[in-house]
């Protein structure tokens, strides 16, 4: 298989469709001298010829961990096709991941499982499926590809998705809880921003996500960044993405690519409660169509099941990623209130 024939969407493609015809192992040149090696279907990791002379970054762009948020996957399938095709160069390295192919091929979140909870080795808490042996696949080429990073050297994962539902902010990222003496980073503010995000939110506690595992496991910042609306293939306006596509590209392709912002300007949340459903009848007591940062006066109830009623603490208490209907067990709502910070990392 040629180079050539990987691009233009054809990675994809062929990683979707037919896995098994793809030279897995196999590494080819770029027209800069960096090197492409396919590590597994939807999976690439690239190397750049000259290094960044600011110093060398490790980033991990993922995308399509939930099928269909299709937006991230054609923004990197696009940006693949840059790299191949030779319209932008390589200055750091980079592992490209596309996440649950077979899910994006029946248009769903997931077929079996949501493999964003089976991260930090919850893969191995369960009876076995593709989306546990992906989860357990994608931590081993993300802990392979950190481990050259020597300790100076930046360690960066944006895992891209949309939102299920409407949103107030548009854009947002949720920050991964730092347990391990590490404050948030302006320059990651800077660089979010930079994306057309304005709103953060500051998760207050660990969690099974492909994020909080390259965080927490690789001390690398990581985030989910939460780019817009699920939508189907072809149908996503991506003029919306335009200010994502372009810092995404800036990010590896320039020497240092980070811009800066004022945070006191960005508008920040912290975690109040991660709501998880343990019935059967579980109810959220809002409208269907209440978006996201929606916010609610305190004593509102927001859900409720046999046993248990969960209400908003606060005034101004606001709702992120209900959905009634996971897995009992699983988060069904978070609730986020205003905050600052006081102490932040360069
Ligand atoms: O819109 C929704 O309800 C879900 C969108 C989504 O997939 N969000 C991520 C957030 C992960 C995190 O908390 O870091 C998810 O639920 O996996
Ligand atoms: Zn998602």
């Amino acid at each position: 298989m040629t180079l050539e024939s990987l691009a233009n969407g054809q990675f994809l493609h062929i990683s979707r469709f037919s896995p098994e015809s793809l030279p897995c192992g196999e590494t080819y040149k770029l027209d800069d001298g960096a090197t492409i090696e396919l590590l597994a279907p939807g999976v690439v990791q690239l190397t750049p010829a000259k290094l960044a002379e600011s110093g060398l970054k490790h980033i991990v762009y993922s995308c399509g961990i939930h099928g269909n948020e299709t937006a991230p996957i054609e923004i990197c399938s696009d940006l693949l096709d840059d790299l191949i095709n030779g319209r932008i160069g390589l200055k750091h390295r980079l592992l490209l991941i596309f996440g649950n192919l077979p899910a994006m091929n029946i248009a769903k979140r997931f077929v079996e499982e949501n493999m964003n909870r089976l991260f930090s080795g919850e893969h191995a808490n369960g009876p076995s499926n593709p989306e546990r042996e992906r989860a357990a696949q994608l931590e081993a080429f993300v802990s392979a590809f950190y481990a050259k990073a020597s300790d100076e050297e930046e360690k960066i994962h944006y895992d891209l998705h949309t939102a299920i539902r409407e949103s107030k902010n548009e854009k947002f990222v949720v920050m991964p809880f730092l347990n391990d003496g590490r404050h948030h980073s302006a320059k990651q503010f800077g660089f979010l921003h930079a994306c057309g995000i304005q709103t953060y939110l500051l998760s207050s506690a660990p969690t099974t996500t492909f994020s909080y595992y390259s965080s927490a496991t690789h001390k690398a910042r990581g985030f989910t960044v939460e780019l817009g609306r699920v939508k189907p293939f072809g149908e996503n306006d991506m003029t919306r993405f335009e200010a994502a596509r372009e810092s995404l590209t800036r990010l590896i392709s320039e020497d240092d690519f980070a811009p800066a912002v004022d945070v006191n300007q960005l508008t920040l949340y912290k975690v109040n409660q991660v709501i998880n459903r343990q019935k059967d009848d579980f109810v959220l007591h809002f409208d269907d169509d209440a978006p996201n940062f929606s916010d609610f006066k305190a004593g509102t109830l927001l859900a409720s099941e046999p046993g248990a009623r969960y209400e908003a603490q606060q005034d101004g208490e606001a709702i992120v990623f209900p959905n009634a209907n996971v897995a009992i067990g699983q988060r069904a709502l978070l609730t986020v209130i205003p905050t600052t910070l006081e102490t932040m990392d360069v």
